[in-house]
């Protein structure tokens, strides 16, 4: 697993800026190499924002959208269309105006769906779908994604996985349903560790001085129970993109403060 690298941006709107254009780049260049690129969103205002960004974005253009597999990495378990989905901001930020097909656009179910209310058989089908797409390449029931997404909360949760709850000690299912969360709404579906770890490259954004501390905890040394950021890391690269507000507490040895 590899080693967190940081990169600070003065402030949020930059952030969401640069990190859509770093992730137009990867996706053509895994394009180009892969024929097919596969990424894993997360909700949240900063992965919102990203979006927001890539639409506006000329480059957005230079996609194959259509040869593209979107997934989630957490979704909030609610009816279809209700807007606090995860998948319904990604769709209004940014989905709704790009050629996307719609077969590759692989959302968490809805609590008004096939599975009712069971959300642990929603997080079943999803973990199954996972599996349908991982090819014997990718070592495991799970593709081995160009990039996944996820925002830090303030409590330093990641996807739906928050501190000390039975979400994050997983160590065997790729997907689970998850109860009483701590934010709004209480029930969820989420990617466990070990599904985060699959991908090639993690990218972890936040923004802001409220979470300025979580930053400094995860990556801090904090044990991933404790700080689920931590334990989030990709195959080949663990990047956090960061404002400075977030980047504010961290330690001097992992961010000297700029030169006179
Ligand atoms: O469903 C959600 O809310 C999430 O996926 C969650 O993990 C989110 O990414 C963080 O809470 C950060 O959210 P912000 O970017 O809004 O701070």
């Amino acid at each position: 697993m590899s080693t967190p690298q940081l990169v600070v941006h003065r402030d949020k709107e930059l952030m969401a800026q640069a990190a859509a254009a770093r992730l137009i780049t990867k996706i053509v260049d895994a394009q180009a190499a892969r024929g097919s690129a596969s990424v894993v969103l997360t909700g949240g205002r900063n992965g919102n924002a990203l979006l927001a960004a890539l639409g506006a974005s000329p480059a957005r253009d230079a996609i194959d959208w259509p040869h593209l597999d979107l997934w989630w990495g957490d979704e909030r378990f609610l009816p279809q269309g209700d807007p606090e989905r995860n998948v319904t901001q990604a769709r209004e930020a940014l989905l709704d105006s790009v050629p996307v097909d719609p077969k590759r656009v692989h959302a968490m179910p809805a609590s008004d769906g096939v599975y009712g209310n069971d959300v642990e058989a929603a997080g079943a089908a999803y973990a199954a779908e996972l599996a349908a797409a991982a090819g014997p390449e990718d070592h495991g029931p799970v593709p081995s994604f160009d990039v996944l997404m996820l925002g830090v909360g303030p409590d330093t949760h990641v996807a739906s996985l928050f501190p000390e709850m039975p979400a994050v000690r997983e160590t065997e299912r790729m997907v689970v349903g998850v109860h009483g969360a701590p934010k709004p709404p209480p029930t969820r579906i989420s990617l466990t560790l070990p599904a985060i770890r699959s991908a090639r490259e993690v990218w972890l954004l936040a923004a802001g001085a409220d979470k300025a501390k979580a930053v400094a905890i995860a990556l801090s040394g904090a044990g991933e129970i404790q700080a689920p950021a931590a334990g989030a890391r990709g195959r080949s690269r663990t990047l956090w993109l960061l404002d400075a507000a977030a980047a504010s507490q961290l330690p001097r040895d992992l961010y000297p403060p700029a030169s006179p």
